[in-house]
Protein backbone atom coordinates (compact mmCIF):
# COMPACT_ATOMS: atom_id res chain seq x y z
CA UNK A 1 0.00 0.00 0.00
CA UNK A 2 1.18 3.27 -0.61
CA UNK A 3 1.74 5.71 2.11
CA UNK A 4 1.82 9.49 1.79
CA UNK A 5 3.07 12.61 3.79
CA UNK A 6 0.90 15.19 2.65
CA UNK A 7 1.72 18.85 3.65
CA UNK A 8 -0.85 21.39 2.04
CA UNK A 9 0.49 24.77 2.94
CA UNK A 10 -2.61 26.96 1.49
CA UNK A 11 -0.97 30.37 0.98
CA UNK A 12 -3.66 32.60 -0.44
CA UNK A 13 -4.63 30.88 -4.02
CA UNK A 14 -1.19 29.18 -3.86
CA UNK A 15 -1.19 25.21 -2.78
CA UNK A 16 1.65 23.37 -2.48
CA UNK A 17 1.81 19.53 -1.92
CA UNK A 18 4.63 17.36 -0.98
CA UNK A 19 4.35 13.82 -1.28
CA UNK A 20 6.51 10.95 -0.65
CA UNK A 21 5.35 8.05 -2.65
CA UNK A 22 7.27 4.37 -3.12
CA UNK A 23 7.03 5.19 -6.85
CA UNK A 24 8.64 8.73 -6.73
CA UNK A 25 7.79 12.26 -6.73
CA UNK A 26 4.77 13.11 -8.83
CA UNK A 27 5.31 14.12 -12.34
CA UNK A 28 4.75 17.70 -13.45
CA UNK A 29 4.26 18.05 -16.98
CA UNK A 30 2.31 16.44 -19.52
CA UNK A 31 4.15 12.82 -20.02
CA UNK A 32 5.51 12.92 -23.70
CA UNK A 33 4.94 9.19 -24.06
CA UNK A 34 1.79 9.19 -22.17
CA UNK A 35 0.61 6.81 -25.47
CA UNK A 36 3.18 4.82 -25.70
CA UNK A 37 2.95 4.26 -21.44
CA UNK A 38 -0.83 2.87 -22.25
CA UNK A 39 0.07 0.31 -25.42
CA UNK A 40 3.18 -1.14 -23.21
CA UNK A 41 0.66 -1.31 -20.34
CA UNK A 42 -1.86 -3.74 -22.44
CA UNK A 43 1.31 -5.46 -23.98
CA UNK A 44 2.54 -6.16 -20.14
CA UNK A 45 -0.77 -7.42 -19.34
CA UNK A 46 -1.10 -10.00 -22.34
CA UNK A 47 2.19 -11.02 -21.66
CA UNK A 48 1.84 -11.79 -17.95
CA UNK A 49 -1.13 -13.40 -18.23
CA UNK A 50 0.07 -15.56 -21.33
CA UNK A 51 2.74 -16.09 -18.79
CA UNK A 52 1.15 -17.47 -16.38
CA UNK A 53 -1.66 -19.17 -18.36
CA UNK A 54 1.73 -20.93 -20.07
CA UNK A 55 3.21 -22.13 -16.32
CA UNK A 56 -0.26 -23.29 -15.46
CA UNK A 57 -0.67 -25.26 -18.35
CA UNK A 58 2.39 -26.95 -17.93
CA UNK A 59 2.12 -27.85 -14.52
CA UNK A 60 -1.72 -29.26 -15.45
CA UNK A 61 -0.10 -31.19 -18.25
CA UNK A 62 2.41 -32.94 -16.17
CA UNK A 63 0.06 -34.17 -13.22
CA UNK A 64 -3.19 -35.13 -15.21
CA UNK A 65 -4.38 -36.46 -18.33
CA UNK A 66 -7.54 -35.04 -18.66
CA UNK A 67 -8.65 -33.31 -22.33
CA UNK A 68 -7.62 -30.83 -23.45
CA UNK A 69 -10.72 -28.55 -23.09
CA UNK A 70 -10.14 -28.63 -19.36
CA UNK A 71 -6.84 -27.56 -19.59
CA UNK A 72 -8.06 -24.88 -21.84
CA UNK A 73 -10.92 -23.89 -19.70
CA UNK A 74 -8.46 -23.66 -16.76
CA UNK A 75 -6.40 -21.40 -18.09
CA UNK A 76 -9.14 -18.57 -19.20
CA UNK A 77 -10.65 -19.17 -15.60
CA UNK A 78 -6.56 -18.47 -14.29
CA UNK A 79 -6.03 -15.58 -16.85
CA UNK A 80 -9.33 -13.71 -16.26
CA UNK A 81 -8.75 -14.45 -11.99
CA UNK A 82 -4.95 -12.73 -12.42
CA UNK A 83 -6.98 -10.04 -14.85
CA UNK A 84 -9.28 -8.77 -12.26
CA UNK A 85 -7.37 -9.33 -8.73
CA UNK A 86 -3.63 -9.44 -10.17
CA UNK A 87 -4.00 -6.48 -12.45
CA UNK A 88 -6.78 -4.53 -11.91
CA UNK A 89 -6.94 -4.85 -7.88
CA UNK A 90 -3.19 -4.49 -7.48
CA UNK A 91 -0.55 -4.30 -10.14
CA UNK A 92 -2.44 -1.82 -11.98
CA UNK A 93 -3.55 0.65 -9.33
CA UNK A 94 -0.13 0.85 -7.32
CA UNK A 95 2.72 0.19 -10.25
CA UNK A 96 1.60 1.26 -13.37
CA UNK A 97 -1.57 3.36 -13.59
CA UNK A 98 -0.67 7.40 -14.36
CA UNK A 99 -2.84 8.61 -11.57
CA UNK A 100 -1.22 6.43 -8.78
CA UNK A 101 1.59 9.59 -7.39
CA UNK A 102 -2.09 11.46 -6.39
CA UNK A 103 -2.71 10.49 -2.76
CA UNK A 104 -4.87 7.60 -2.87
CA UNK A 105 -7.34 6.60 0.82
CA UNK A 106 -6.16 2.84 2.02
CA UNK A 107 -7.89 0.57 1.37
CA UNK A 108 -8.53 -2.73 -0.41
CA UNK A 109 -9.02 -1.94 -4.15
CA UNK A 110 -10.89 -5.03 -4.57
CA UNK A 111 -13.94 -3.40 -3.59
CA UNK A 112 -12.21 0.11 -2.75
CA UNK A 113 -13.94 2.69 -0.81
CA UNK A 114 -17.56 1.82 -2.29
CA UNK A 115 -19.22 1.10 1.00
CA UNK A 116 -18.13 4.05 3.05
CA UNK A 117 -19.62 5.84 -0.39
CA UNK A 118 -23.18 4.05 -0.33
CA UNK A 119 -23.73 3.79 3.25
CA UNK A 120 -22.74 7.64 4.34
CA UNK A 121 -24.38 10.87 3.01
CA UNK A 122 -23.18 11.56 -0.55
CA UNK A 123 -19.36 13.36 0.04
CA UNK A 124 -18.94 12.98 3.88
CA UNK A 125 -16.47 10.31 3.00
CA UNK A 126 -14.67 12.19 0.22
CA UNK A 127 -15.04 15.28 3.10
CA UNK A 128 -12.89 13.54 5.77
CA UNK A 129 -10.73 11.86 3.20
CA UNK A 130 -10.06 15.65 2.35
CA UNK A 131 -9.29 16.80 5.59
CA UNK A 132 -6.48 13.78 5.96
CA UNK A 133 -5.19 13.57 2.45
CA UNK A 134 -5.39 17.44 0.94
CA UNK A 135 -6.80 18.57 -2.10
CA UNK A 136 -6.37 15.99 -4.47
CA UNK A 137 -7.54 12.32 -3.59
CA UNK A 138 -8.08 9.07 -5.58
CA UNK A 139 -10.10 6.40 -4.30
CA UNK A 140 -11.40 3.31 -5.44
CA UNK A 141 -14.55 2.08 -6.75
CA UNK A 142 -14.80 -1.75 -6.83
CA UNK A 143 -12.62 -4.53 -8.59
CA UNK A 144 -9.54 -1.08 -9.00
CA UNK A 145 -11.96 1.24 -10.70
CA UNK A 146 -10.16 4.56 -10.12
CA UNK A 147 -11.75 7.82 -9.09
CA UNK A 148 -10.64 11.29 -8.58
CA UNK A 149 -12.30 13.64 -6.29
CA UNK A 150 -10.80 17.58 -6.33
CA UNK A 151 -11.80 20.27 -3.66
CA UNK A 152 -8.85 22.25 -3.92
CA UNK A 153 -9.08 26.07 -5.61
CA UNK A 154 -6.57 25.54 -8.51
CA UNK A 155 -7.98 22.16 -9.00
CA UNK A 156 -11.19 23.31 -9.52
CA UNK A 157 -10.69 26.49 -11.35
CA UNK A 158 -9.28 24.67 -13.61
CA UNK A 159 -11.70 22.33 -14.51
CA UNK A 160 -14.92 25.01 -13.97
CA UNK A 161 -13.60 28.15 -15.63
CA UNK A 162 -9.94 26.89 -17.24
CA UNK A 163 -10.59 23.93 -19.05
CA UNK A 164 -14.23 23.26 -18.77
CA UNK A 165 -15.23 21.65 -21.79
CA UNK A 166 -12.36 19.08 -21.53
CA UNK A 167 -14.82 17.88 -18.45
CA UNK A 168 -18.04 16.78 -19.41
CA UNK A 169 -20.64 14.86 -17.65
CA UNK A 170 -19.75 10.73 -18.19
CA UNK A 171 -21.75 9.62 -20.67
CA UNK A 172 -23.47 6.67 -18.76
CA UNK A 173 -24.91 9.23 -15.88
CA UNK A 174 -26.25 11.29 -18.93
CA UNK A 175 -27.92 8.82 -19.90
CA UNK A 176 -29.54 8.03 -16.54
CA UNK A 177 -30.45 11.63 -16.32
CA UNK A 178 -31.93 12.89 -19.60
CA UNK A 179 -34.73 10.46 -19.36
CA UNK A 180 -36.41 12.82 -16.93
CA UNK A 181 -35.01 15.84 -17.75
CA UNK A 182 -34.33 15.71 -21.34
CA UNK A 183 -31.38 16.63 -23.34
CA UNK A 184 -32.01 20.12 -22.70
CA UNK A 185 -28.39 22.83 -21.40
CA UNK A 186 -28.01 20.29 -18.11
CA UNK A 187 -26.74 17.82 -20.38
CA UNK A 188 -25.31 19.41 -23.76
CA UNK A 189 -21.68 19.49 -24.58
CA UNK A 190 -18.92 21.84 -26.11
CA UNK A 191 -20.67 24.19 -28.96
CA UNK A 192 -24.01 22.40 -28.55
CA UNK A 193 -23.87 23.79 -25.24
CA UNK A 194 -22.20 27.20 -25.43
CA UNK A 195 -25.12 27.73 -28.16
CA UNK A 196 -28.08 26.65 -25.94
CA UNK A 197 -26.34 28.75 -22.97
CA UNK A 198 -26.01 31.84 -25.54
CA UNK A 199 -29.99 31.80 -26.28
CA UNK A 200 -31.10 30.97 -22.72
CA UNK A 201 -28.93 33.93 -20.70
CA UNK A 202 -31.06 36.75 -21.73
CA UNK A 203 -33.94 34.89 -19.60
CA UNK A 204 -31.90 34.36 -16.78
CA UNK A 205 -30.07 38.15 -16.40
CA UNK A 206 -31.11 40.10 -13.22
CA UNK A 207 -33.39 42.42 -15.14
CA UNK A 208 -35.31 39.37 -16.53
CA UNK A 209 -35.39 37.93 -12.58
CA UNK A 210 -36.84 40.90 -11.66
CA UNK A 211 -39.88 40.94 -14.10
CA UNK A 212 -40.74 37.53 -12.41
CA UNK A 213 -40.91 38.95 -8.88
CA UNK A 214 -44.70 39.44 -9.19
CA UNK A 215 -44.98 35.42 -9.93
CA UNK A 216 -42.84 34.37 -6.68
CA UNK A 217 -44.46 36.60 -4.40
CA UNK A 218 -47.79 35.56 -5.67
CA UNK A 219 -47.46 31.79 -5.13
CA UNK A 220 -45.27 32.02 -2.06
CA UNK A 221 -48.57 33.60 -0.57
CA UNK A 222 -50.81 31.24 -1.86
CA UNK A 223 -49.49 28.64 -0.40
CA UNK A 224 -48.97 29.92 3.20
CA UNK A 225 -53.12 31.04 2.26
CA UNK A 226 -53.62 26.99 1.28
CA UNK A 227 -51.87 26.24 5.29
CA UNK A 228 -53.65 28.70 7.03
CA UNK A 229 -57.21 27.82 5.48
CA UNK A 230 -56.19 24.01 6.26
CA UNK A 231 -55.66 25.40 10.37
CA UNK A 232 -58.83 27.13 10.16
CA UNK A 233 -60.88 23.99 8.98
CA UNK A 234 -58.87 21.98 11.70
CA UNK A 235 -59.86 24.85 14.01
CA UNK A 236 -55.92 24.77 15.07
CA UNK A 237 -53.25 27.09 15.78
CA UNK A 238 -50.59 24.62 15.67
CA UNK A 239 -50.04 21.82 12.98
CA UNK A 240 -47.07 19.70 11.94
CA UNK A 241 -46.51 20.46 8.31
CA UNK A 242 -44.42 18.19 5.81
CA UNK A 243 -42.88 21.00 3.96
CA UNK A 244 -40.72 19.05 1.27
CA UNK A 245 -43.96 18.08 -0.63
CA UNK A 246 -45.67 21.97 -0.18
CA UNK A 247 -42.26 23.40 -1.61
CA UNK A 248 -42.41 20.81 -4.14
CA UNK A 249 -45.41 22.02 -5.15
CA UNK A 250 -45.28 25.88 -4.68
CA UNK A 251 -41.61 25.67 -7.00
CA UNK A 252 -43.51 23.49 -9.51
CA UNK A 253 -46.13 25.77 -10.26
CA UNK A 254 -43.41 29.29 -10.12
CA UNK A 255 -41.23 27.45 -12.81
CA UNK A 256 -44.65 26.98 -14.70
CA UNK A 257 -45.71 30.31 -14.77
CA UNK A 258 -42.86 32.09 -14.23
CA UNK A 259 -40.89 29.29 -16.75
CA UNK A 260 -43.27 28.80 -18.95
CA UNK A 261 -46.10 31.40 -18.58
CA UNK A 262 -48.21 27.94 -17.71
CA UNK A 263 -50.63 27.24 -14.91
CA UNK A 264 -49.78 24.02 -13.00
CA UNK A 265 -51.70 24.46 -9.80
CA UNK A 266 -50.22 21.84 -8.15
CA UNK A 267 -50.81 23.75 -4.94
CA UNK A 268 -54.75 23.35 -5.62
CA UNK A 269 -54.86 20.16 -6.56
CA UNK A 270 -53.86 17.11 -4.54
CA UNK A 271 -53.86 15.02 -7.53
CA UNK A 272 -51.82 17.22 -9.78
CA UNK A 273 -50.15 14.78 -12.44
CA UNK A 274 -46.97 16.48 -13.01
CA UNK A 275 -46.82 16.34 -9.09
CA UNK A 276 -47.57 12.71 -9.34
CA UNK A 277 -44.74 12.03 -11.78
CA UNK A 278 -41.98 13.72 -10.25
CA UNK A 279 -42.88 11.81 -6.87
CA UNK A 280 -42.88 8.84 -8.77
CA UNK A 281 -39.20 9.62 -10.24
CA UNK A 282 -38.40 10.45 -6.36
CA UNK A 283 -39.12 7.30 -4.72
CA UNK A 284 -36.59 5.93 -1.95
CA UNK A 285 -37.93 2.25 -1.22
CA UNK A 286 -35.18 0.13 -1.09
CA UNK A 287 -35.07 -1.83 -4.26
CA UNK A 288 -36.19 1.34 -6.13
CA UNK A 289 -32.38 3.03 -4.47
CA UNK A 290 -30.59 -0.34 -5.77
CA UNK A 291 -32.23 -0.45 -9.00
CA UNK A 292 -31.62 3.49 -9.41
CA UNK A 293 -27.38 2.29 -8.21
CA UNK A 294 -27.17 -0.13 -10.67
CA UNK A 295 -28.57 1.95 -14.02
CA UNK A 296 -26.16 4.54 -13.50
CA UNK A 297 -23.60 2.05 -14.05
CA UNK A 298 -25.68 -0.53 -16.54
CA UNK A 299 -28.57 2.10 -18.29
CA UNK A 300 -29.49 -1.11 -20.21
CA UNK A 301 -31.26 -2.54 -17.12
CA UNK A 302 -33.55 0.22 -17.69
CA UNK A 303 -35.05 -2.14 -19.97
CA UNK A 304 -36.59 -4.89 -17.42
CA UNK A 305 -39.69 -5.24 -16.95
CA UNK A 306 -39.47 -3.87 -12.70
CA UNK A 307 -41.77 -1.67 -11.19
CA UNK A 308 -39.57 1.32 -10.61
CA UNK A 309 -38.80 0.50 -14.66
CA UNK A 310 -42.32 1.24 -15.39
CA UNK A 311 -42.68 4.24 -12.87
CA UNK A 312 -39.88 6.04 -14.54
CA UNK A 313 -41.29 5.56 -17.69
CA UNK A 314 -45.24 6.83 -16.56
CA UNK A 315 -43.10 9.57 -15.19
CA UNK A 316 -41.31 10.38 -18.54
CA UNK A 317 -44.42 10.54 -20.37
CA UNK A 318 -46.02 12.56 -18.14
CA UNK A 319 -43.15 15.07 -18.22
CA UNK A 320 -42.98 14.75 -22.24
CA UNK A 321 -46.34 15.69 -22.80
CA UNK A 322 -46.92 18.23 -20.40
CA UNK A 323 -43.81 20.01 -21.95
CA UNK A 324 -45.37 19.72 -25.28
CA UNK A 325 -48.35 21.00 -24.12
CA UNK A 326 -46.66 24.10 -22.99
CA UNK A 327 -44.48 24.83 -25.87
CA UNK A 328 -47.92 23.99 -28.15
CA UNK A 329 -49.76 26.39 -26.33
CA UNK A 330 -47.12 29.37 -25.80
CA UNK A 331 -44.14 28.93 -28.66
CA UNK A 332 -46.34 30.83 -31.07
CA UNK A 333 -47.39 33.91 -29.41
CA UNK A 334 -43.98 33.80 -27.65
CA UNK A 335 -42.20 34.08 -30.88
CA UNK A 336 -44.62 36.82 -32.37
CA UNK A 337 -43.74 39.23 -28.89
CA UNK A 338 -47.33 38.15 -27.98
CA UNK A 339 -46.04 36.31 -24.91
CA UNK A 340 -45.39 37.62 -21.19
CA UNK A 341 -42.02 38.07 -19.35
CA UNK A 342 -42.06 34.58 -18.16
CA UNK A 343 -38.13 32.45 -19.64
CA UNK A 344 -39.65 30.60 -22.04
CA UNK A 345 -41.16 33.95 -24.25
CA UNK A 346 -38.10 35.69 -23.66
CA UNK A 347 -36.07 32.31 -25.34
CA UNK A 348 -38.37 31.88 -28.12
CA UNK A 349 -37.11 35.66 -28.74
CA UNK A 350 -33.76 35.34 -28.48
CA UNK A 351 -33.64 31.94 -30.91
CA UNK A 352 -35.66 33.85 -33.21
CA UNK A 353 -33.12 36.80 -33.24
CA UNK A 354 -30.41 34.41 -33.66
CA UNK A 355 -31.85 31.98 -36.41
CA UNK A 356 -32.55 35.47 -38.30
CA UNK A 357 -28.66 36.35 -37.83
CA UNK A 358 -27.90 33.04 -39.70
CA UNK A 359 -26.60 31.00 -37.00
CA UNK A 360 -28.12 27.45 -36.28
CA UNK A 361 -31.08 28.28 -32.94
CA UNK A 362 -32.83 25.72 -30.78
CA UNK A 363 -35.01 23.20 -32.60
CA UNK A 364 -38.50 22.37 -31.53
CA UNK A 365 -36.99 19.03 -30.48
CA UNK A 366 -34.68 20.73 -27.88
CA UNK A 367 -37.28 23.88 -27.12
CA UNK A 368 -39.13 20.71 -25.90
CA UNK A 369 -36.09 19.53 -23.65
CA UNK A 370 -35.28 22.56 -22.37
CA UNK A 371 -38.36 22.97 -20.69
CA UNK A 372 -38.20 19.44 -19.44
CA UNK A 373 -34.77 20.58 -18.08
CA UNK A 374 -36.11 24.15 -16.75
CA UNK A 375 -39.47 21.79 -15.17
CA UNK A 376 -36.86 19.08 -12.98
CA UNK A 377 -33.82 21.26 -12.29
CA UNK A 378 -35.82 24.25 -11.66
CA UNK A 379 -38.42 23.27 -8.88
CA UNK A 380 -36.82 20.50 -6.73
CA UNK A 381 -33.31 22.31 -6.27
CA UNK A 382 -35.18 25.44 -5.00
CA UNK A 383 -37.70 23.12 -3.24
CA UNK A 384 -35.45 21.10 -0.99
CA UNK A 385 -33.03 24.35 -0.79
CA UNK A 386 -36.03 25.98 1.21
CA UNK A 387 -36.76 22.85 3.02
CA UNK A 388 -33.13 22.52 4.72
CA UNK A 389 -33.33 26.57 5.30
CA UNK A 390 -36.57 26.27 7.02
CA UNK A 391 -34.98 22.56 9.00
CA UNK A 392 -32.15 24.55 10.02
CA UNK A 393 -34.44 27.99 11.23
CA UNK A 394 -36.04 25.84 13.57
CA UNK A 395 -32.96 24.41 14.97
CA UNK A 396 -31.67 27.79 15.55
CA UNK A 397 -34.66 29.88 16.66
CA UNK A 398 -32.70 33.19 17.56
CA UNK A 399 -31.56 33.18 14.01
CA UNK A 400 -35.50 32.74 12.98
CA UNK A 401 -37.02 35.32 15.12
CA UNK A 402 -33.79 37.80 14.15
CA UNK A 403 -34.81 37.15 10.44
CA UNK A 404 -38.20 37.59 11.38
CA UNK A 405 -37.75 40.92 12.52
CA UNK A 406 -35.62 42.02 9.21
CA UNK A 407 -38.52 40.91 7.36
CA UNK A 408 -41.11 42.47 9.71
CA UNK A 409 -38.87 46.00 9.22
CA UNK A 410 -38.79 46.25 5.31
CA UNK A 411 -42.10 44.05 4.28
CA UNK A 412 -44.17 45.47 6.86
CA UNK A 413 -47.00 44.69 4.13
CA UNK A 414 -46.24 40.34 4.52
CA UNK A 415 -48.04 41.11 8.30
CA UNK A 416 -51.38 42.34 7.56
CA UNK A 417 -53.79 39.81 5.36
CA UNK A 418 -55.32 42.82 3.32
CA UNK A 419 -51.95 43.94 2.12
CA UNK A 420 -50.32 40.86 1.93
CA UNK A 421 -52.88 39.40 -0.93
CA UNK A 422 -53.05 43.04 -2.41
CA UNK A 423 -50.74 42.28 -6.17
CA UNK A 424 -49.72 45.35 -6.26
CA UNK A 425 -47.10 44.80 -3.00
CA UNK A 426 -45.93 41.95 -5.07
CA UNK A 427 -42.86 44.34 -6.74
CA UNK A 428 -40.41 44.02 -3.24
CA UNK A 429 -37.13 43.17 -3.85
CA UNK A 430 -36.01 40.62 -1.38
CA UNK A 431 -32.18 41.10 -1.93
CA UNK A 432 -32.47 44.54 -0.17
CA UNK A 433 -32.50 42.46 3.08
CA UNK A 434 -28.70 42.03 4.45
CA UNK A 435 -29.76 39.39 7.11
CA UNK A 436 -31.52 37.04 5.10
CA UNK A 437 -28.86 37.06 2.06
CA UNK A 438 -26.60 35.69 5.04
CA UNK A 439 -29.11 33.20 5.72
CA UNK A 440 -29.33 32.19 2.05
CA UNK A 441 -25.70 31.63 1.49
CA UNK A 442 -25.06 29.65 5.03
CA UNK A 443 -28.02 27.63 4.79
CA UNK A 444 -26.72 26.77 0.97
CA UNK A 445 -23.74 25.99 1.63
CA UNK A 446 -23.95 23.98 5.47
CA UNK A 447 -26.29 21.91 2.97
CA UNK A 448 -25.73 22.07 -0.78
CA UNK A 449 -28.92 20.92 -2.56
CA UNK A 450 -26.60 19.76 -5.09
CA UNK A 451 -24.01 17.98 -3.42
CA UNK A 452 -21.65 16.67 -5.69
CA UNK A 453 -20.94 16.91 -9.60
CA UNK A 454 -19.14 14.32 -11.74
CA UNK A 455 -17.37 14.47 -14.83
CA UNK A 456 -14.95 12.29 -17.19
CA UNK A 457 -11.88 14.16 -19.47
CA UNK A 458 -11.87 13.81 -23.21
CA UNK A 459 -8.18 14.62 -23.68
CA UNK A 460 -5.16 13.86 -21.21
CA UNK A 461 -4.68 17.20 -19.10
CA UNK A 462 -2.68 18.37 -16.49
CA UNK A 463 -4.45 19.49 -13.17
CA UNK A 464 -2.48 21.52 -10.56
CA UNK A 465 0.82 19.40 -10.21
CA UNK A 466 -0.94 15.85 -11.37
CA UNK A 467 -1.38 14.49 -15.00
CA UNK A 468 -4.82 13.44 -15.82
CA UNK A 469 -5.12 11.02 -18.79
CA UNK A 470 -8.28 10.81 -21.08
CA UNK A 471 -11.16 9.06 -19.71
CA UNK A 472 -10.63 10.07 -16.06
CA UNK A 473 -13.55 10.13 -13.60
CA UNK A 474 -13.67 13.32 -11.40
CA UNK A 475 -15.72 14.07 -8.34
CA UNK A 476 -16.43 17.53 -7.80
CA UNK A 477 -18.71 17.88 -4.24
CA UNK A 478 -19.90 21.08 -3.23
CA UNK A 479 -20.26 18.86 0.01
CA UNK A 480 -17.07 18.85 0.44
CA UNK A 481 -15.58 22.20 -0.58
CA UNK A 482 -18.39 23.56 1.49
CA UNK A 483 -17.24 22.18 4.64
CA UNK A 484 -13.41 21.99 4.53
CA UNK A 485 -11.93 23.37 7.01
CA UNK A 486 -8.84 24.59 4.63
CA UNK A 487 -11.41 26.99 3.33
CA UNK A 488 -13.65 28.33 6.59
CA UNK A 489 -11.53 27.49 9.17
CA UNK A 490 -12.43 25.37 12.45
CA UNK A 491 -16.31 26.21 12.31
CA UNK A 492 -16.52 24.79 8.89
CA UNK A 493 -19.37 22.31 10.43
CA UNK A 494 -20.79 24.92 12.50
CA UNK A 495 -24.61 26.63 10.80
CA UNK A 496 -23.73 30.14 11.76
CA UNK A 497 -24.86 32.99 9.26
CA UNK A 498 -22.93 35.46 10.88
CA UNK A 499 -19.62 34.14 8.93
CA UNK A 500 -20.41 35.84 5.97
CA UNK A 501 -19.79 39.03 8.06
CA UNK A 502 -15.95 38.17 8.06
CA UNK A 503 -14.92 35.31 5.96
CA UNK A 504 -11.53 33.84 6.43
CA UNK A 505 -9.12 34.93 3.08
CA UNK A 506 -8.90 31.39 2.29
CA UNK A 507 -13.20 31.06 1.90
CA UNK A 508 -12.63 32.91 -1.45
CA UNK A 509 -12.64 31.67 -5.44
CA UNK A 510 -14.56 27.99 -5.10
CA UNK A 511 -14.81 27.51 -1.71
CA UNK A 512 -18.74 28.33 -1.88
CA UNK A 513 -19.55 25.95 -4.29
CA UNK A 514 -23.76 25.45 -4.53
CA UNK A 515 -23.73 26.33 -7.60
CA UNK A 516 -20.80 25.57 -9.24
CA UNK A 517 -18.62 28.17 -11.43
CA UNK A 518 -17.81 28.91 -15.05
CA UNK A 519 -19.64 28.13 -18.08
CA UNK A 520 -21.58 24.94 -16.83
CA UNK A 521 -22.56 26.81 -13.30
CA UNK A 522 -25.95 27.26 -12.65
CA UNK A 523 -27.90 29.19 -15.28
CA UNK A 524 -30.87 29.61 -12.66
CA UNK A 525 -28.57 30.57 -9.47
CA UNK A 526 -30.11 34.13 -9.19
CA UNK A 527 -33.78 32.86 -10.27
CA UNK A 528 -33.46 30.17 -6.94
CA UNK A 529 -31.78 32.72 -5.09
CA UNK A 530 -34.81 35.39 -5.49
CA UNK A 531 -37.45 32.64 -5.40
CA UNK A 532 -36.10 31.09 -2.42
CA UNK A 533 -35.84 34.55 -0.33
CA UNK A 534 -39.47 35.55 -1.21
CA UNK A 535 -40.57 31.76 0.16
CA UNK A 536 -38.89 32.38 3.19
CA UNK A 537 -40.41 35.92 3.37
CA UNK A 538 -43.83 34.36 2.95
CA UNK A 539 -43.84 32.20 5.39
CA UNK A 540 -41.86 33.16 8.19
CA UNK A 541 -44.31 36.38 8.10
CA UNK A 542 -47.19 34.32 8.88
CA UNK A 543 -45.71 31.08 11.33
CA UNK A 544 -43.30 30.20 13.78
CA UNK A 545 -41.28 26.94 12.88
CA UNK A 546 -40.79 24.18 15.93
CA UNK A 547 -38.87 20.72 15.18
CA UNK A 548 -41.29 18.20 15.30
CA UNK A 549 -39.62 15.56 17.38
CA UNK A 550 -42.09 12.83 16.48
CA UNK A 551 -39.76 12.36 13.57
CA UNK A 552 -36.37 11.62 13.64
CA UNK A 553 -33.83 14.27 12.59
CA UNK A 554 -33.69 14.51 9.09
CA UNK A 555 -30.08 15.75 8.71
CA UNK A 556 -29.36 11.89 9.62
CA UNK A 557 -31.59 10.30 6.82
CA UNK A 558 -30.41 12.83 3.80
CA UNK A 559 -30.60 10.46 0.58
CA UNK A 560 -28.85 11.67 -2.89
CA UNK A 561 -30.90 10.97 -6.44
CA UNK A 562 -29.46 14.50 -8.09
CA UNK A 563 -30.06 16.40 -5.34
CA UNK A 564 -29.73 15.67 -1.57
CA UNK A 565 -32.94 15.06 0.20
CA UNK A 566 -34.63 14.33 3.50
CA UNK A 567 -35.45 10.71 2.97
CA UNK A 568 -38.56 11.34 4.75
CA UNK A 569 -39.21 14.96 3.78
CA UNK A 570 -39.44 17.30 6.67
CA UNK A 571 -41.92 17.62 9.15
CA UNK A 572 -41.93 20.68 11.66
CA UNK A 573 -44.43 22.33 13.91
CA UNK A 574 -45.56 25.61 12.50
CA UNK A 575 -47.93 27.88 14.60
CA UNK A 576 -49.59 30.94 13.03
CA UNK A 577 -48.00 34.36 14.46
CA UNK A 578 -50.62 36.50 16.10
CA UNK A 579 -49.43 39.70 14.94
C1 LIG B 1 -31.05 26.38 -4.83
C2 LIG B 1 -31.36 25.96 -6.03
C3 LIG B 1 -30.39 25.48 -7.05
C4 LIG B 1 -29.16 24.92 -6.90
C5 LIG B 1 -28.42 24.63 -5.60
C6 LIG B 1 -28.64 24.64 -8.21
C7 LIG B 1 -27.38 24.10 -8.47
C8 LIG B 1 -26.92 23.78 -9.72
C9 LIG B 1 -25.67 23.14 -9.98
C10 LIG B 1 -24.66 22.70 -8.94
C11 LIG B 1 -25.56 22.99 -11.32
C12 LIG B 1 -24.42 22.30 -12.08
C13 LIG B 1 -24.78 20.85 -12.27
C14 LIG B 1 -23.75 20.06 -13.02
O1 LIG B 1 -23.17 20.55 -14.01
O2 LIG B 1 -23.52 18.91 -12.63
C15 LIG B 1 -26.75 23.54 -11.91
C16 LIG B 1 -26.98 23.59 -13.26
C17 LIG B 1 -28.15 24.06 -13.80
N1 LIG B 1 -29.20 24.63 -13.13
FE1 LIG B 1 -29.36 24.93 -11.16
N2 LIG B 1 -29.58 25.01 -9.14
C18 LIG B 1 -30.64 25.54 -8.48
C19 LIG B 1 -31.79 26.06 -9.04
C20 LIG B 1 -32.03 26.16 -10.39
C21 LIG B 1 -33.20 26.78 -10.98
C22 LIG B 1 -34.32 27.45 -10.19
C23 LIG B 1 -33.09 26.62 -12.32
C24 LIG B 1 -34.01 27.08 -13.42
C25 LIG B 1 -34.97 27.93 -13.30
C26 LIG B 1 -31.85 25.91 -12.58
C27 LIG B 1 -31.39 25.54 -13.82
C28 LIG B 1 -30.17 24.95 -14.05
C29 LIG B 1 -29.70 24.59 -15.37
C30 LIG B 1 -30.45 24.76 -16.68
C31 LIG B 1 -28.43 24.05 -15.22
C32 LIG B 1 -27.48 23.55 -16.31
C33 LIG B 1 -26.53 24.70 -16.67
C34 LIG B 1 -25.49 24.32 -17.70
O3 LIG B 1 -25.01 23.18 -17.71
O4 LIG B 1 -25.13 25.21 -18.47
N3 LIG B 1 -31.24 25.66 -11.38
N4 LIG B 1 -27.57 24.02 -10.93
Amino acid sequence: MATFNVNNVNDGNIQTVSINHRRGAPRRMVSPDRYIHREISVVVFIGLALFTAGIHCFIVGAYTVHRVSRIIGAHILFAAVFYVFGWRCYIHPYYWSELRHIPTVPGCPIWGQFFDIITEECGVPQRRWHHQYGPYIRYFFPFGAERLSIAGEEGLRHMTQRNPYNYPKPVRAKKWMERILGEGVLLAEGETHALQRKALAPAFSGPGIRALTPVFWEKAVLMSKVWKESFERQNKKVLSVEVLDWLNRCTLDIIGKAGFGYEINSLTERNNNVRRAYQLVFNFSPSARIQHGVQAFWPVTKHLPTQMNRDVEEARSIIIDKAMEILNARLNEAENNRGGKDILTLIARENKNIKASGEEGLSFDEMRDQVMTFLGAGHDTTATAVTWALHLLAQHPEVQEKLREEIRKHFLFLFEEATRNDPKNWYHDPHKLPYLEKVCRESLRFIPPIPMTVRQTVTDDQIGPYFIPKGTVIYMLANVTNRLKDFWGPTADEFNPDRWDELPDTAQGHAYFTFLAGPRSCIGRKFAETEMKILLCALLSKYEFYPNFEWEDPEEHKMWRLVLRPLEGVHLHAKILEN
